[in-house]
């Protein structure tokens, strides 16, 4: 379990982190969600003791994460996968932090295996694509079997093969009971991975809640009716408050119904012996869900200054 409450960072003037509580809970992929410079990076150094907030406090496991001695052992963290010394092999970096955290050095074998990098513990991490860097990022934060995991931005650089495997690894670790936290700044990469979402934007909460909750928070598009009697459709539910508009050209068999949902739309059409050929909801996707709730708290935007 990871705590943030009322978490504060100031760069100079700037908020980077404004006030910030959330709980992310085990057993579940919890996804950290903003657009870029929305502040996640800040807030999981800060959950690690990486940096000092201006106020309030993150416990991991109910303690602050400096209070854990042998840290690898309680929380595994990916932050910044370019961030390892390039001369060692894999397998002398893993060991070096097995031996500092008191972990078996049979570890070292077991994670190099599960991340696919088996082959690769001998050579050097300069060589490393930035795939296998990240990949050697998840073996850090495995090394120590911890019960929280957090990654940041873990499928950059990864390639589909990649990005499905991890995806597969986050749904296993979070089975298995553990706390998963992953922050990306794209919707499309939590739509099939996480349960739950924090969502934040200018260091602020904007959603902490389930992907269904926050899939349900956005406003429905519309009804697509498809029929061959348009016109009569439309002087229907137009008489019925609806406001409907053809889809596309007018005269076109697909009108786009607003003001009433489906169900009612079949009823209407039935009444009136108007045979329908097509009755979809449009939904948003996730995607544009959270860029609507988003949209405020982008910090550059193309084609426009500020
Ligand atoms: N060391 C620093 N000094 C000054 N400003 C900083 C520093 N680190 C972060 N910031 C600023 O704080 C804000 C939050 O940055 P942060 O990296 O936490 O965002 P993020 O959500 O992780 O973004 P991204 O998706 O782009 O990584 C940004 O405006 C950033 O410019």
């Amino acid at each position: 379990m990871i705590e943030v409450h009322e978490l504060t960072k100031r760069y100079g003037g700037k908020t980077a982190v404004d006030r910030l509580s959330f709980t992310v809970r085990p057993g579940q992929v919890t996804g950290f969600l903003g657009p870029n410079g929305a502040g996640k990076s800040t807030t999981l150094r800060m959950i690690l003791g990486l940096e000092a907030p201006a106020g309030g406090a993150a416990t991991v496991s109910g303690v602050p994460f400096r209070s854990h001695s042998r840290g690898l052992r309680h929380v595994g963290a990916l932050l910044d996968a370019g961030q390892v010394h390039g001369g060692r092999t894999a397998t002398a970096h893993l060991s070096a932090l097995a031996r500092s955290n008191g972990i078996s050095p049979r570890r070292v074998e077991k994670v190099l295996h599960e991340v696919g990098l088996a082959d690769a513990g001998r050579r050097r991490i300069g060589g490393f694509s930035l795939g296998m860097k990240q990949r050697l990022g998840v073996a850090t934060a495995l090394l120590g079997d911890p019960p929280v995991l957090m990654f940041d931005e873990p499928v950059n650089g990864m390639d589909p093969e990649g990005v499905l495997w991890m995806r597969r690894l986050f749904r296993r670790l979070a089975a298995e009971g553990r706390t998963v936290f992953l922050s990306s700044h794209l919707m499309s990469e939590m739509e099939n991975t996480a349960d739950q979402l924090v969502v934040i934007g200018r260091g602020k909460l904007i959603a902490a809640e389930s992907v269904r909750e926050f899939a349900a928070r956005s406003t429905s598009l519309g009804v697509v009716v498809g029929t061959r009697q348009a016109a009569e459709l439309t002087a229907v539910l137009t008489a019925a408050g609806a406001s409907v508009e053809p889809e596309g050209s007018a005269g076109a068999e697909k009108l786009v119904v607003t003001g009433l949902p489906t169900d009612r739309i079949a009823a209407l059409a039935f009444e009136h012996r108007i045979l329908l050929t097509e009755l979809t909801a449009r939904a948003p996707s996730l995607e544009e869900a959270f860029m609507e709730l988003t949209a405020d708290s982008i910090e550059y935007q193309a084609g426009q200054t500020r």
